[in-house]
């Protein structure tokens, strides 16, 4: 097959056995390692998982978007075929927002206080797509109205904003050079509740309007069970399962996931509270060796302490788990679970 028909026939991303450390002190801190995954045009997966899993390390890698005291220890992404230059700060700049765009979390933050956000959001258009500043504003005024927001309101400044309106602008500034990809970092975390969920409907939306490709960071899994197609189950920095959004969520495999879903309140069972699970992730810095999961995995074996598990794919989903290495019998397997 030629090289030109390899891309065209290539997933929209592949991230490949990537592995990012941050340096501190002199010490590594292995945030990632051998996280795989593809993602199809269109496709909304989620990345889910306890804090410091490295839900956000993986997401910054994709958007090039790392701190500068992160390097990529292994591993590559894939965009259409071709490798990005994640740790490149200027090759990335013609893929960020214009392949590949962010939302993040506390749009206060990330937005200029002293400048009107219709002039905020028409800036990318200027710098990036090279329209002029009629053209952008008029682009600018479009992807208002496309987020909900009437067009007259793009003369006020953030602070002017509700936070819905300002996480509002941040979609539109992230959709402004009509990328394929979004990434939403818990893009609803500040808001209340049922701004929450309006802002998630319109990204769902949107997805389909525009044909998006979205990965979600939450940790909120009933969000992941109304807006995605798959999950990723992170676990000190690697993918421990991935499936379906009703594969995960009606027959999760790994122990990790068993739990996370069991947190969840559920009030049809009475349980109103949420259940935490016990014990602490590790310390990334020093690594217990095998399974990362066994010091609070109740169905850890001798086996878990001397090996990683490896990544094996298990019906429609995959799996990293010594109850599922496929040179155990399926019945041990069920009886173990
Ligand atoms: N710039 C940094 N320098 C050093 N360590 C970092 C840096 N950013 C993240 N880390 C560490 O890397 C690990 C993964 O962090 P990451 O933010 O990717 O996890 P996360 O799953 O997104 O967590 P959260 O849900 O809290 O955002 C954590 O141990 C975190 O403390």
């Amino acid at each position: 097959m030629t090289e030109a028909r390899q891309k065209e026939r290539a997933p929209l991303l592949a991230v490949d056995h990537l592995g990012i450390d941050y340096r501190l002190k002199g010490i590594a801190l292995k945030a990632i390692e051998d996280v795989t995954f593809e993602l199809k045009a269109g496709e909304a997966v989620a990345l889910v998982g306890e804090s410091g899993s490295g839900k956000t390390t993986t997401a910054m890698a994709i958007a090039g978007l790392l701190s500068p005291n992160a390097a990529v220890s292994g591993g590559e992404v894939l965009y259409r075929g071709s490798r990005l230059p994640i740790d490149e700060d200027d090759a990335m700049r013609p893929h960020r927002w214009s392949d590949i765009s962010v939302v993040f979390q506390g749009a206060m933050n990330a937005l200029n206080p002293v400048h009107r956000i219709l002039n905020q959001i028409a800036e990318p258009c200027m710098l990036k797509l090279g329209y002029s500043k009629v053209r952008a504003m008029a682009r600018a005024r479009e992807l208002l109205e496309l987020v909900g927001i009437p067009p007259d309101r793009g003369r006020a400044y953030p602070h002017e904003l509700s936070g819905g309106m300002r996480q509002r602008v941040m979609i539109a500034m992230a959709l402004a050079c009509s990328p394929s990809i979004v990434i939403g970092d818990e893009p609803t975390t500040a808001l209340d509740v049922i701004t929450q969920a309006q802002i998630m409907k319109l990204l769902v939306q949107l997805r389909s309007q525009l044909s998006l490709a979205l990965i979600l960071i939450t940790h909120d899994l009933s969000v992941v069970a109304e807006s995605c197609d798959r999950v990723m189950i992170m676990y000190a920095g690697r993918i421990v399962e991935e499936g379906t959004v009703s594969d995960i969520f009606s027959d999760p495999k790994h122990p990790y996931t068993k739990l996370l879903i069991d947190s969840i309140p559920d009030p049809s069972r009475g349980r109103r509270e949420i259940r935490p699970i016990p014990g602490d992730p590790p310390n990334l810095v020093s690594r217990p060796s095998g399974c990362a999961f066994r010091t609070r995995c109740p169905s850890a074996m001798p086996i878990c302490e001397a090996e990683v598990p490896t990544y094996q794919r298990l019906g429609y989903g995959c799996v990293a788990c010594h109850l599922y290495q496929s040179s155990r019998p399926a019945s041990k397997v069920a009886a173990n679970v």
